[in-house]
């Protein structure tokens, strides 16, 4: 080979391995492709979790999300089957500053880069993540693409570009996105006790509607000796009466709440029944709204490691980890009666309060034994402070319901 030669062909891998990331609002940002080549649409967003790349590509909530993380060096520890929350990637696309050369840890089974392509994940790396993410925390999140490979444009520069943009521009908006049944579980499945309940006759049943459930929170119920019934989130009351249940849970999962509306649904018939309620994150954002709140879209929302959030009914400060776009509508300060059908669930107040900017991070009913939080307990990835709001519901569902609400109240 000439020296030309090998100079082309330099050049050329070079030119086949940019990636462009264009954001709606007329952003273009060049890097290298990393991961799968083509196209990919999705709502940009950014995680400051330091640690968990692999809890968060396979969290089921972050479908239709392209995500951009801010710590600067991504894939180090290789993929682990121990870790994945759920069977596959969800995320829509994935974004780095650098991407680790070679994986080093005694759990690792793949390099990121080659799980990423065998999943066909877009993605690009060499961004400058820092810049981006106070751009989004800025203008806010919006609709974004990643091209490589044969989507790159056929016209050189902007007219290139333009035509990318006009693709990112008719790509669909989270907002009034209905997507807890794409991701759902197709059939119902069981996890029964484990631990040192393992093998054991359960200390209670739960039924957890599977809204796009990460594969710890069963565990964490299970662990504390509870079988856990994980169902489609299309079932109806009597699918989930016909277990007969002594609490029932909502899980995590992506889109607008807003557009839930068989979720909403099926939660106020759990109520009407009288069973016991615990829902996280997307769980949070359905109870607010069975209970009459509204629900709203943040500027940039909450993905992240060490989110400080106080429980007000004991004042103490968990740093926990959150995942949510949208939040719930309630006043922080004090009771208020749920607006929905004349007050008819009674008082509510707003337990948890994120003490970055004041979201509601958790609701905690008065007159019926249902409470739930915004932000995620079962920490995968992240600190462990929440482990008692699990402690918390299965007193609510092994001991008497009303005697319990009133204990949390107080
Ligand atoms: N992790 C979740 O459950 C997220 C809930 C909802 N999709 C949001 O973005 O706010």
């Amino acid at each position: 080979m000439t020296s030309s030669e090998s100079a082309a062909q330099t050049v050329g891998q070079r030119a086949a391995d940019t990636a462009l990331l264009v954001l709606e609002d007329g952003t273009v940002i060049r890097g290298r492709a990393y991961g799968a080549r083509g196209v990919t649409f999705g709502e940009i967003v950014f995680s400051t979790g330091m640690t968990g790349y692999q809890e968060t590509l396979t969290d089921p909530s972050y479908h239709r999300q392209i995500v951009v993380m801010t710590a600067p060096h991504i894939g180090n520890t290789g993929v682990n089957d121990e870790d994945p929350e759920s069977l596959k990637i969800w995320v829509a696309g994935f974004v780095v500053r650098d991407r680790a050369r070679r994986a080093s840890s005694w759990r690792s089974r793949r390099e990121l880069e080659d799980e990423l392509a065998a999943q066909g994940i877009v993605s690009i790396s060499d961004v400058d993540t820092r810049a981006l993410t106070r751009r989004l925390r800025e203008e806010g999140v919006m609709r974004a693409g990643i091209f490589s490979g044969d989507a790159l444009p056929s016209l050189p520069g902007t007219h290139g570009e333009a035509e990318l943009l006009a693709q990112v521009q008719a790509s669909p908006q989270m907002a009034g996105a209905d997507l807890a049944r794409e991701v759902s579980t197709p059939e119902p499945y069981v996890v029964e006790p484990a631990g040192e309940f393992a093998g054991r006759e359960p200390l209670a049943t739960v039924v957890a509607v599977d809204l796009g459930i990460k594969a710890m929170t069963p565990q964490r119920l299970s662990e504390r000796g509870v079988r856990v019934h994980v169902v489609p989130s299309r079932s109806t009351i009597d699918d989930l009466t016909a277990l007969n249940p002594d609490g029932v849970f909502f899980s995590n999962g992506p889109g607008d709440p807003e557009a839930s509306v068989h979720e909403v649904a099926l939660l106020r018939e759990v109520l009407d029944a009288g069973l016991p309620y615990f829902g996280i994150c997307f769980g949070n954002q359905i109870l607010g709204r069975a209970l009459g709140y509204g629900t709203y879209k943040l500027r940039y929302g909450h993905r992240g490691l060490n989110q400080p959030v106080k429980d007000v009914t004991t004042g103490k400060v968990e740093i926990t980890s959150h995942n949510h776009g949208f939040a719930v509508d309630a006043p922080i300060d004090g009771e208020s009666i749920a607006p929905h059908d004349g007050g008819r669930y009674g008082r509510v107040i707003v337990s948890h309060i994120g003490l970055n900017d004041n979201v509601v991070e958790g609701l905690q009913c008065l007159d019926i034994p249902a409470f739930s939080v915004q932000y995620h307990p079962e920490a995968a990835a992240g600190p462990h402070d929440a482990a008692y709001l699990f402690d918390r519901f299965v007193d609510l569902i092994t001991d008497d319901a009303t005697a319990n609400t009133q204990k949390d109240a107080n």
